[in-house]
């Protein structure tokens, strides 16, 4: 059932993918895909390098125009009600996109002007984003003198300002060390946790993916498994995820956090 105009469906599902396709010339990037993500839940997609994460993530933002199936966000379908759906999401791509000559507080100052939020409202929202992400004294120093992990939570605190309550993170982690990538994962939780924000964290590396989490394997553009960990080990008769992915997509994968086959 369709949202009012301007307004998500209460109890709607925080993203909702059903049946979707989609392919580039004749080679299929996504088959079938269908899985949905509940407000307040960390769902990881696993899937290895060209599983078809990057192109669900574009069709989910509508850089690219889906042409069969439906994507739901709190109940308003990408296409037919686009402004409704996106104001609803918030994206961290897996491409960093902030402009390193500009302040932390210019970035996000910017992001919420492009979302048409007035400054006397976007700047206790930014001060609220970066105390959160522990970040507040870093908020006039520009992009290029933060390291990798600060920069991350940087985007993330920009994909929040406009208040979304899906939050979609592709590989966020990559080329951060160890520490830096629990610190975003354990921030990513809290979110779920505090806040209620469905989100979607796309990754190769199986150990982000913790016991309780929901997961979707995807491999070669279909969804091989969805539930939550202790599920799809179950269902698979493997004894641990690492384990069960290798069962459903043969020795290639999945990978380690430093790049080694399991
Ligand atoms: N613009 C494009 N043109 C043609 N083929 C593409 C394009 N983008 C992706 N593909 C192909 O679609 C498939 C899925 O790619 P996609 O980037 O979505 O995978 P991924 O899971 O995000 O991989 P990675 O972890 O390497 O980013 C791959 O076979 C890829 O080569």
């Amino acid at each position: 059932m369709n949202a009012p105009a301007n307004e998500p469906a209460a109890g709607a599902p925080a993203l909702a993918v059903s049946d979707l396709s989609h392919a580039f010339g004749k080679a299929k990037a996504l088959d079938g895909v269908s899985f949905s993500v509940p407000a307040g839940r960390f769902a990881a997609l696993l899937g290895q390098n060209g599983a078809g994460k990057t192109t669900l993530f574009s069709l989910i933002t509508r850089l690219y125009n889906n042409r069969s199936g439906s994507i739901r966000v709190y109940g308003a379908d990408v296409r037919q009600q686009p402004s409704v759906a996106l104001a609803q999401m918030g994206v961290v791509f897996q491409q960093r996109t902030l402009d390193l000559d500009l302040s932390v507080v210019q970035n996000l100052s910017y992001h919420a002007a492009l979302h048409g939020i007035a400054p006397g409202v976007a700047r206790p929202r930014i001060a609220e984003a970066l105390a959160r992400a522990g970040l507040d004294d870093k908020a006039r120093q520009k992009i290029r003198t933060l390291s990798g992990g600060q920069i991350r939570r940087v985007e993330i605190a920009r994909a929040l300002i406009h208040r979304p309550r899906l939050l979609l993170l592709d590989e966020p982690t990559v080329g951060l060390d160890i520490g830096s990538r629990q610190d975003i994962l354990d921030h990513a939780r809290l979110l779920c946790r505090e806040e209620g924000i469905g989100l979607l964290w796309a990754t190769h590396l199986i150990d982000e993916i913790a016991d309780g989490d929901q997961v979707i394997i995807l491999h070669r553009g279909r969804v091989l498994a969805d539930g939550t960990v202790e599920d799809v080990v179950r269902q698979s008769g493997a004894d641990n995820l690492r384990d069960a992915f290798t069962r459903m997509t043969g020795p290639t994968g999945p990978r380690t956090a430093g790049g080694g086959k399991p």
